[in-house]
């Protein structure tokens, strides 16, 4: 089947001297929900941005859904994946939210009449409905993720990637955008790509790519990743909240399953009872 996103002996350097990429490879199917994570610095962002063409590889090679990303390709592959970054100042367009999130629906030929529907959908989905009149400069940090991110929701690219994109947001917002975040990848089978910190969003995603001093030093499922607690730990990443439950169960000798997720902690706790 074709990979989403298949990245071949990617590097790249910012200063044509060091590399911040390094030889890296790795395949990303089509409909699955993976995340990325690493220390700071490691080259996530980077990755990102080379995946969509913003930055050009110095050898290598990326496929966007088959095809090779080149700077002819580069525009028309554009349609087929869209980028929420952490800091969304540089994404805004409109002069309000309701401006800003039909920018998107425009480039996308949506159909005007189909527009104001799907925009009070989105804002809605992402808790923005009061603010759809209101400047987007004049929005708090987490206001202004949210609206980047409603704006990426409303076009649906077959493939999606956030960018630490709920980092400014509150804990509700945060399980809310993450609960979207995982509908869209499972009721309409876009590929999502998560750069995120957030290792409980870490558990619910498929799989989970380690980014270390611009390589992959692990990949597999969050069980499988997770499984390699100290080595993340000497990368400065943490594990789940539920598994080091888990683990102080069993250090007290409580019979625990290792668990990632709220969830697999209650249903844990249930057969103990
Ligand atoms: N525009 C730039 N020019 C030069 N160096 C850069 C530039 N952007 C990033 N870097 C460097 O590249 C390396 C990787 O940065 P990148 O932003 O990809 O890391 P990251 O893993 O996304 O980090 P974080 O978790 O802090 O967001 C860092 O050492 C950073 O200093």
């Amino acid at each position: 089947m074709t990979a989403a996103i298949e990245v071949s002996h990617l590097s790249f350097s910012y200063d044509g001297q060091t590399d911040i990429i390094k030889d890296v490879s790795f395949s990303i199917p089509k409909g699955s929900y993976t995340t990325i994570i690493g220390h700071n610095g490691s080259g996530k962002s980077t990755i990102a941005k080379l995946i969509i063409g913003l930055l050009a590889a110095k050898s290598g090679q990326i496929k966007i859904l088959g095809e090779e990303l080149t700077e002819e390709s580069v525009y028309n592959l554009r349609r087929h994946i869209g980028i929420v970054f952490q800091n969304p100042d540089n994404q805004f367009i409109g002069a309000t939210v309701a401006d800003d999130i039909a920018f998107g629906l425009e480039n996308h030929c949506v159909p005007q009449e189909k527009m104001q529907g799907i925009i009070e959908e989105c804002a809605a989905k992402v808790g923005m409905t009061e603010f759809l009149d209101s400047e987007p400069t004049h929005l708090s940090g987490g206001q202004k993720q949210r609206v980047a991110i409603a704006g990426i929701l409303a076009i649906e690219p077959d493939i999606i990637i956030f960018d630490e994109s709920t980092s400014m947001l509150d804990p509700q917002g945060k399980a809310s955008i993450n609960a979207q975040i995982k509908a869209l990848n499972q009721e309409k089978n876009l590929t999502i790509l998560s750069i995120t910190h957030d290792m409980e969003e870490v558990a619910q995603s498929e799989h989970v790519l380690v980014l270390n001093q611009g390589k992959v030093e692990l990949e597999g499922t969050p069980a499988e990743i997770f499984a390699h607690e100290k080595m993340l730990k000497s990368m400065y990443l943490d594990v789940p909240f539920a598994l080091e439950f888990s683990h102080a169960c069993a250090d007290a000798g409580i019979d625990f399953d290792a668990q990632l997720t709220l969830d697999g902690v209650v249903r844990a706790l249930c057969r103990l009872k």
